[in-house]
């Protein structure tokens, strides 16, 4: 016996970020887009609780009660009593500490997995509330599709999508720390007036439209500076990108992952293949978006 939840990557059309707030955090305007990168999460009743990981960048995943898996299963447990005796398996293909939200994708996967196998039937509103303790970025990965998350990126309200919209996504040889991107974002900014962080019409407009071009012309990142900085050859994979056609090129919510908006199908072919002849980056994936968010797709 055993349930299998499938979670989605996320790429972030706009991220205007405000100034520190007290308790570290800065206030955002995420506009979230899910796309079809996958993590699938299984887990199976176990002595006790354990953690096993395959892809690509397991060799970079923690296994210990670190692991935002591990950690929706150990919350969801203590929160009814009982006992968190699973082992959790993650067949990785987001890559890790990309800014795709891999690992708060496999915290909403385990929840939803674990909620389903325990029969704990959990409210929407009490998996929202858990997967907010986990992250900021957790709640989106449960529910996919594309949503405006303000507050630290918790608060969300779900956006109209009005078609589907073509990326490529260029994997980084290295990963960047989400803590490090935004300590630099404060560093950059120190004696500039940081506003404080709005959605832009003119994107949301887009994504309602269904409109590559329109939504090319809006998407915005305020980490993308601070995620430069700390990783200047970013520049060179972004200039390759446009050059091969992309409408837009920016740096994926904290990066290091490149995301690059084409026009259709094709035209992200062409961009992959000029990604991956460009030398500039370790792998080359194409996705599209709104993808569905966190859903079980085995189990009994
Ligand atoms: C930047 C974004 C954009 O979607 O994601 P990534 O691109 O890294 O995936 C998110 O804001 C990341 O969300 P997530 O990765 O869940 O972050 P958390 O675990 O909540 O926080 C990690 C650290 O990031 C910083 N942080 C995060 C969110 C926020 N609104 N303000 C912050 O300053 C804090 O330093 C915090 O200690
Ligand atoms: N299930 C998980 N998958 C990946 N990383 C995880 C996981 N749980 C905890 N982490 C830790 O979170 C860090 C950020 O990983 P990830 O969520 O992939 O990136 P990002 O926050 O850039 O989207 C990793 O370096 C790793 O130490």
């Amino acid at each position: 016996m055993s349930v299998t939840v499938r979670v989605p990557a996320k790429v972030n059309v706009q991220l205007a970020v405000g100034a520190a707030r007290p308790d570290g955090f800065h206030d955002l305007a995420n506009v979230f887009l899910a796309v079809g990168l996958y993590d699938e999460v299984t887990v199976t009743p176990a002595d006790e609780l354990s953690v096993t990981c395959e892809g690509p960048d397991a060799a970079l995943v923690p296994l210990d009660r670190t692991n935002l898996a591990a950690r929706a299963a150990l919350i969801l447990a203590e929160r009814r009593g009982i006992e968190p005796a699973v082992h959790l398996h993650i067949a990785k293909d987001i890559p890790v500490a990309g800014g795709m939200a891999g690992g708060s994708a496999d915290g909403a996967g385990a929840l939803l997995a674990c909620d389903a196998l325990w029969g704990t039937n959990a409210s929407r509103e009490e998996l929202l509330d858990i997967c907010a303790e986990l992250g900021s970025d957790v709640p989106f990965s449960l529910v996919g599709g594309a949503a405006l998350g303000t507050g630290r990126g918790e608060k969300l309200t779900a956006l109209d999508v009005g078609g589907t919209f073509h990326w490529v996504f260029a994997m980084a040889e290295r990963g960047l720390s989400t803590p490090a991107v935004f300590r630099e974002f404060d560093r950059l900014t120190e004696h500039a007036d940081v506003p404080e962080p709005v959605a832009s019409e003119s994107l949301l407009d887009a994504l309602a439209e269904g409109d590559p071009d329109a939504l090319a012309a809006a998407v915005s990142n305020d980490l993308q500076p601070a995620a430069l900085s700390l990783f200047p050859e970013l520049a060179d994979t972004l200039a390759a990108g446009r050059t091969a056609g992309a409408l837009a090129a920016l740096v994926s919510g904290s990066g290091p992952t490149t995301a690059f908006l084409a026009r259709d199908p094709r035209s992200a072919a062409k961009v992959a293949e000029a990604l991956r002849a460009s030398g500039t980056c370790r792998s080359v994936r194409v996705a599209s978006g709104p993808a569905p968010g966190a859903t079980v797709v085995a189990g009994n």
